[in-house]
């Protein structure tokens, strides 16, 4: 029988064969190419840090030539004003540049896009203006020399330099493996995606940006800091606007988003132009030429066309049995208690009032459906409860707390979880890791339990990764488990989305029209899935235009009409309700739905 490795065994071995080779191929080449070799994984450590702000986070940074020179200017400072080593730089190192990392992230509070991109240009300018001017601490343009990398007082051979930096790149590739793997993976990935679901799942999207700044800046001072020790030599003019740009485009070369991405687009473009030589002088000519190519050729760089020429590499293991429920038992919730107050909402955009004076109440539980015509102001509803919208009038309270001015994500962690009118899935993450994104709110592990792989948060992923693929085979989807989620119809997609919410383990599930684009027996499948929810005491609040299903499922109905509450009853009183009738159902609606 054929063997099968897991992917950890996998994991170990790629990082095994990479050690073999870069162990026998470093010295093999001879002096120039080590020093390109030893280059080239100093680059590594620093553009997969970037993968994880702009590959993953999706925030373009062009900054980091900066981040990489205050790493190299620590560690050239430390040497020659304190005498200090490698060893103690390299922490020191890290830490400042995390710190200007954070700063550097700061505006993303702010700005995206384009502007975010201005402003780290910014950031890279001050750097190496500051380094050219601070002469008493730089040196000035004319650099400074520091001592080589020694391990007590040997000297080590630019060999064991090599053989040094070469360790030191595997455990990066190593640590930045397990957070790409970890729910803090997921989250700069759904960030990436979709910033307003990532909210809704729990996830605070300021602060996961700042991490992935300060992440990607600790990468890169330690990469400058070992840069200076290697080259025993420092200056201003290495860290200009255009090493920038070459981190960056290895990046969209060899492919955002993946691991492979900065092995591939670094050895790239740092080992191919030695090939090259003649043509070094159109070198930058090349590389705009290769940047228009790659955007307009292979979108998601050449590790991303690779995966999706190849969709097996992504293969997910299912799990031999699922030990866990997919739906956590909330029936102690079954009490007929106030779980949703909303009170004389108002919510205006300009000078239209989408909802007006509203007050409603969701008794733990129930299915609470919300019908009436196009533009009654329903979604509005659910964008207001869930913090998407703020109401310009009125309170929300949940559980007995005021909710409304609360964050989405803050909300989320309350208990509230949504699905939305137009599906929005993370298109670019697999449907496992979409389901698994709703999980994120359930983790007490930390971020270094998942860097150095520790019991507590391997324990909580297995849990999590379990529940995500049983609520995948409740909705229907284990099969698709391994594809992206773009990928999807977009029936399946609203199923994904009604498991990625149940995952949030939530006492109130808000449903934005789940059956709309379904098919008879896929609505007849919803009906079933979500009584089948009910019963654990999730309480629902839905809404919904396919009438018979409103009716089948429902406890109580509200009816909304131009922002003002029509009516409120049980199905059998909306049915009979003339007002309702004239305004929505209609004759033969609501004699059908008798
Ligand atoms: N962000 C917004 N900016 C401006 N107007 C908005 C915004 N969101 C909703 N509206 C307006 O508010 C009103 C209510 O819209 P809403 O989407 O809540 O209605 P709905 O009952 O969900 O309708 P449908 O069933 O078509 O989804 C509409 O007139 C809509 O155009």
């Amino acid at each position: 029988m054929k063997r099968k490795f897991n992917k950890e065994q996998k994991i170990l071995f790629i990082l095994g064969a990479l050690l073999l080779i870069g162990f026998l191929a470093g010295p093999a080449t001879g002096p120039y190419f080590l020093r390109l070799m030893s280059l080239t994984l100093i680059y590594l450590i620093l553009t997969t840090g970037l993968n994880i702000v702009s590959g993953y986070a999706g925030q373009v940074s062009l900054g980091q030539a900066g981040l990489y020179g205050i790493g190299a200017y620590t560690g050239g400072v430390l040497s020659v004003k304190l005498g200090l080593s490698i060893w103690l730089g390299m922490p020191v190192a890290m830490v400042v540049a995390g710190i200007c990392g954070l700063i550097v992230g700061i505006p993303t509070l702010r700005v995206s896009g384009h502007y975010l991109a201005l402003i780290t240009i910014g950031f890279g300018v001050i750097v190496e203006k500051l380094l050219v001017e601070w002469v008493p601490l730089t040196g000035g343009p004319g650099g400074i020399s520091v001592q080589p990398i020694s391990i007590g007082s040997e000297v080590l051979s630019e060999v064991q330099v090599y053989y040094v930096i070469l360790a030191i790149c595997l455990l990066v590739l190593w640590l930045v493996n397990n957070i790409i793997k970890s729910p803090f993976g997921r989250a700069f990935s759904a960030i990436r995606d979709n910033e307003i679901a990532a909210g809704c799942m729990g996830i605070n999207i300021m602060g996961y940006k700042l991490l992935a700044f300060v992440l990607s800046a600790v990468f890169a001072g330690l990469a400058g800091c070992i840069y200076t020790y290697f080259s025993i030599f420092v200056s201003p003019d290495t860290f200009s606007f255009n090493l920038s740009v070459f981190f960056l485009l290895t990046l969209i070369v060899g492919g955002q988003g993946t691991m492979a991405g900065p092995i591939i687009g670094t050895i790239l473009l740092t080992i191919l132009p030695e090939y090259m030589q003649a043509l070094d002088k159109y070198r930058l000519i090349i590389y705009g030429l290769l940047l228009i190519v790659s955007v307009i050729g292979l979108p998601h760089g050449i590790s991303g066309a690779i995966l999706r020429k190849f969709p097996k590499l992504l293969a997910v293991e299912k799990p031999e049995k699922f030990e866990v429920d997919p739906i956590v038992d909330r029936s102690q919730n079954k009490d007929n208690e106030d779980l949703l107050v909303m009170e004389n909402v108002t919510k205006r955009f300009g000078g239209l009032n989408a909802i007006q004076n509203i007050s409603l109440t969701v008794k733990k539980g129930s299915v609470h459906s919300l019908i009436g015509p196009n533009g009654a102001g329903k979604s509005t509803l659910i964008n207001i409860i869930t913090g998407v919208y703020k109401p310009n009038e009125g309170s929300v309270l949940f559980n007995g707390s005021q909710i409304n001015g609360t964050k989405p994500y803050k909300i989320a962690l309350a208990g509230i979880s949504r699905t939305f009118q137009s599906v929005q899935v993370f298109g670019n993450m697999s449907v496992l890791e979409n389901v698994m994104v709703g999980g994120h709110g359930q983790y007490h592990s930390n971020l270094f339990d998942f860097i150095f792989k520790l019991g507590r948060g391997r324990k909580e992923e297995r849990i999590t990764r379990e529940r995500a693929w049983a609520l995948l085979q409740m909705v229907g989807l284990e099969d698709r488990a391994s594809e992206f989620s773009s990928s999807l119809s977009s029936g399946q997609q609203r199923l994904l989305e009604i498991a990625r919410a149940l995952a949030m383990e939530p006492d109130l599930l808000l449903l934005d029209e789940p059956a709309a684009g379904l098919n008879e027996v896929e609505i007849s499948h919803l009906s079933n899935l979500i009584k089948k929810i009910t019963p654990k005491g999730v309480t629902i609040l839905l809404i919904e235009h396919h009438i018979d299903f409103v009716m089948d499922i429902s406890n109580t109905i509200t009816v909304l009409n131009f922002g003002k509450k029509l009516a409120e009853g049980s199905p059998t009183e909306i049915q009979e309700n003339q007002e309702v009738i004239d305004a929505y159902l209609g004759k033969d609606e609501a004699v059908e739905a008798c």
